[in-house]
């Protein structure tokens, strides 16, 4: 890419005045409605009168290579169904190669209401100072800071003047702070952080400045196959653990990041949700962009927008995937209620009354439209009780319905296929009866693994049986968390959870719930058994 250099009038810093509510109109006031109604379809007016719009605003610099800043956040936004209105904190001349020029706007005059606001850029501690003003001014539903100093390519963005403001002043506000490795080092006085356990304490000591979380993102770390960012909530430290893509065009993954976040936050995600999907979504962009050539650089950017390729895929489903919810799976076969005469929704509703965590619809021998009707009707009925609802290989039923994810075998719809076509946010889940199928479905960007059949099983045919040893070996190879399946049953499910097993989080049964006469019952005595077996081990 050929050297851009940015207009010199806007390299001029200006002080914060008053104009610059114009030169920043406050983007909240209320649409226009369109005076004839009846010009455009029913449902559209209905939905645009009635949907407040997920809504961030950044506050960061511009990036004229356009694969970072201002330019990422408004994209990777977009990407995630939320609007995106922006605040020019400066302008960088910025290529494959790095940052030629860069000189600061003002922040002066901004009425942001009540959006999420991510920061990024802030080139001085003038311009904290006025962000910070603003804040107490105008509250903001959440504030996510991403403390930008030095660029990937190693130019600085925002010098040490800056550090003391950001640690007094702004933390204190922030809703989640997420440095990478070199901010976090320099932002704790330049201390060395080589490994997982001084991310983590990197973490904590950010933590004490005032943040309510902190990611300290590992993108940068050296000598790790894994790219893991470390989350710390002021008592539990999590550890996301994601792919490492192989590709130059990492420019940018940051401030795609902290928007991702923001946005999320915006839909309505708690905060640890909110830092999953998002991390998601730039293992996606990634790996979708990892052969994309753009300029001669050693650092080029990625495509926010791959998941055009893909117009079937919904937004993602506002259900984090806790794998806690693996405790007591309930899985539903056709063949087994209609011989006891109930419905599927029926079905559903009574293993939610006994206690199930998680329900999945298995209908092999179901017609299309009945499924589709019957998981619609599920899907309701699970989002009222707060529980998920997967949907067994049927992708479009999946899709159709809205469902929180997907459970795929291995001669299904791989599950990178799987993840392409449902986004970031929802669940997948896939059957392996080996340490390489779970190596394999962690790859393909899986979030739980269930493996058996753990004793035999008459509910699916030619399934070999793994046995306590086999379920112990892809347990302790898996880096997902894992169901048991297969001939699980009130007599011996208390032996399953009794084994202690690393990642084990639960049972699924079928024919231990659904070919009984009374469903309710028979979920509320595994609950107990799974509680007592955990209780004892
Ligand atoms: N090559 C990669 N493959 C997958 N994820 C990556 C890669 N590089 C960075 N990430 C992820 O991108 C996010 C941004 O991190 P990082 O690149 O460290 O931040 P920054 O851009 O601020 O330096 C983190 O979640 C990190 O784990
Ligand atoms: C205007 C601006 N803001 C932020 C970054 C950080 O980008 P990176 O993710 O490459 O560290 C950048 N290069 N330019
Ligand atoms: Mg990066």
């Amino acid at each position: 890419m050929a050297s851009v250099s940015a207009p010199s009038a806007a390299l001029a810093p200006h002080r914060p005045s008053a104009s610059a509510a114009l030169l920043f109109p406050c983007p909240y006031s209320s649409p226009r409605v369109s005076p004839s109604p009846t010009a455009q379809p029913r449902r559209l007016a209905v939905a645009a009168r009635a949907m407040p719009w997920p809504h961030v605003l950044t506050v960061a610099g511009s990036d004229s290579g356009a694969g970072a800043g201002i330019q990422a956040d408004i994209k990777a936004s977009a990407a995630l169904g939320a609007y995106c209105s922006s605040v020019i904190t400066a302008v960088t001349a910025q290529n494959t190669v790095g940052v030629q020029a860069r000189g600061p706007c003002c922040t002066g005059g901004v009425r942001w209401g009540a959006a999420q606001v991510k920061t990024g850029m802030l080139p001085s501690a003038g311009i904290v100072k006025v962000l910070c003003e603003n804040l107490r001014k105008f509250p903001v539903k959440a504030l996510v800071v991403d403390p930008v100093m030095v660029s990937t390519s190693g130019d600085t963005l925002s010098g040490p003047s800056t550090l003391a403001t950001f640690r007094e002043e702004l933390f204190p506000m922030a809703d989640i702070v997420t440095p990478n490795v070199k901010e976090a080092s320099k932002l704790l006085g330049d201390v060395s952080l080589q490994t997982i356990s001084d991310m983590r304490s990197a973490a904590e000591s950010i933590y004490k400045l005032g943040p309510k979380h902190v990611l300290v993102k590992g993108g940068d770390m050296p000598d790790s196959t894994d790219a893991i960012d470390v989350f710390f909530d002021g008592n539990e430290f999590i550890e996301l653990r994601g792919l490492r893509i192989k590709t130059r065009n990492t420019h940018g993954t940051g401030c795609t990041l902290a928007s991702c976040i923001a946005a999320e936050l915006a839909k309505g995600a708690t905060m640890l949700h909110a830092v999953e999907v998002a991390k998601k979504f730039v293992e996606s962009a990634l790996y979708h962009s990892k052969d994309l050539v753009i300029g001669n650089g050693p650092q080029g950017p990625f495509d926010h927008l791959f998941s055009l390729k893909s117009p079937l895929r919904k937004m993602g489903s506002l259900h984090k995937f806790n794998p806690d919810d693996l405790f007591l799976y309930a899985v539903t076969d056709s063949g087994m209620n209609k011989k006891w005469g109930r419905s599927i929704k029926d079905a559903v509703k009574a293993a939610i009354e006994g206690g199930a965590t998680i329900v999945q619809l298995r209908e092999k021998d179901t017609e299309t439209r009945e499924f589709l009707e019957a998981a619609k009707a599920c899907v309701e009925i699970c989002r009222s009780s707060g529980v998920p609802l997967l949907i067994n290989d049927r992708i479009d039923v999946a899709l159709a319905c809205n469902a929180d994810g997907v459970h795929v075998g291995q001669s299904d719809m791989p599950a990178w296929e799987v993840r392409e076509l449902l986004g970031p946010g929802k669940i997948i889940g896939v059957s392996c009866k080996t340490p390489a199928q779970a190596e394999q479905a962690w790859k393909d960007g899986a979030d739980y693994i269930g493996s058996g059949g753990v004793f035999p099983t008459t509910t699916k045919a030619n399934n070999p049986t793994l046995g306590f040893e086999g379920l112990r070996a892809v347990c302790s190879a898996s880096k997902l968390p894992v169901v048991a399946i297969g001939g699980i049953n009130t007599g011996n499910a208390g032996s399953v959870m009794e084994l202690g097993l690393p990642n084990l989080k639960g049972v699924a049964v079928v024919s231990a719930l659904f070919d009984r006469e009374c469903v309710a019952t028979e979920t509320r005595s595994l609950r107990s058994i799974l509680m007592n077996a955990c209780s004892r081990s």
